[in-house]
């Protein structure tokens, strides 16, 4: 693989040692159950003539602002993020309540690099170093499940790569949103886990209750550090020998990757 080959190029290169089909895709695929329990919601849109929506706007008054002037996500918000959706007036490339739906957004894509890591199979990095805690990098695609879809597919197969993402958040009730991207995905899938992470995931809301996973940065990265998020929480009781050993080498490794224990 050359730095020369775009994201995507490097991406179906990596994927295609696994010899399985993969399909690189730009939205989320729903698999049919999600999409009929979608089928009635749709959120309500602002009226903001103006192409940027500020605090007038129905959206960022009814969930607060999401993005600072920077266009990055406000540290510590509380609220759950609701972007404009496509029910609102606003201009889907300017408004600055769109930050995940917008080609700009996605500064860093054309300098990340597909490269490989000792025992951890294919790692992300950025060759641009990225300042600023709270920079937008990309979303986690790939089929969205149900949790049946979920649980059958880890039961199934004995892969050496796990692709499935379980994201839990416990609002008023808890909710879990599953996304594999064995299949179909994009550069995400082969972003590494670490005990001390360097991006966090956060969930977006757009039209409806189904959230896309957005990968921000948790502090300033330097040129070519390998990226990582946290895989999940990780339980003391769970160091037994058939749990995988972690290789971020960080001081905070915990030894093993985190155990999805809810699918
Ligand atoms: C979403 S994939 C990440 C991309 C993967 N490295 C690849 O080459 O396809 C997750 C898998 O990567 C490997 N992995 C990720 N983080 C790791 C870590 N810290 N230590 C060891 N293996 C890791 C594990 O096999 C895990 O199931």
């Amino acid at each position: 693989m050359t730095s020369k080959s775009t994201i995507e190029e490097q991406t179906l290169a990596a994927a295609a040692v696994d010899k399985h089909l993969f399909v690189y895709i730009y939205s989320p695929i729903m698999s049919s159950g999600c999409e009929r329990e979608l089928d009635d919601e749709q959120y309500e849109g602002c009226l903001c003539i103006d192409k940027e929506c500020s605090s007038n706007c129905s959206c960022v008054a009814r969930f607060g602002r999401n993005y600072d002037s920077s266009h990055c996500l406000i540290l510590n918000k509380l609220n759950p993020i609701f972007e404009c959706n496509s029910e609102c007036n606003c201009d889907v490339e300017k408004c600055s309540n769109r930050l995940t739906q917008q080609d700009s957004s996605y500064k860093f894509e054309s300098d990340m690099e597909i490269f490989a890591v000792e025992g951890k199979g294919y790692g992300v990095r950025c060759q641009k170093a990225i300042d600023i805690e709270g920079t937008f990098i990309g979303l986690y695609l790939g089929e969205i499940l149900t949790i049946n879809e979920a649980k059958q597919r880890s039961t199934a197969a004995n892969y050496e790569h796990n692709y499935l993402l379980l994201y839990t958040e416990h609002n008023l009730i808890e909710s879990k949103t599953y996304i594999d991207a064995r299949h179909y995905g994009n550069w995400t899938r082969f972003i590494n886990h670490s005990c001390d992470p360097n991006l966090e995931l956060v969930p977006i809301r757009i039209d409806n209750n189904l959230p896309c996973i957005a990968f921000f940065t948790s502090r300033p990265i330097s040129a070519n550090e390998e990226l990582s998020y946290s895989y999940g929480f990780q339980h003391d009781d769970q160091h037994d020998k058939s749990f995988k050993k972690c290789l971020c080498s960080s001081v905070k490794c915990k030894g093993f990757l985190p155990f999805l224990a809810d699918i």
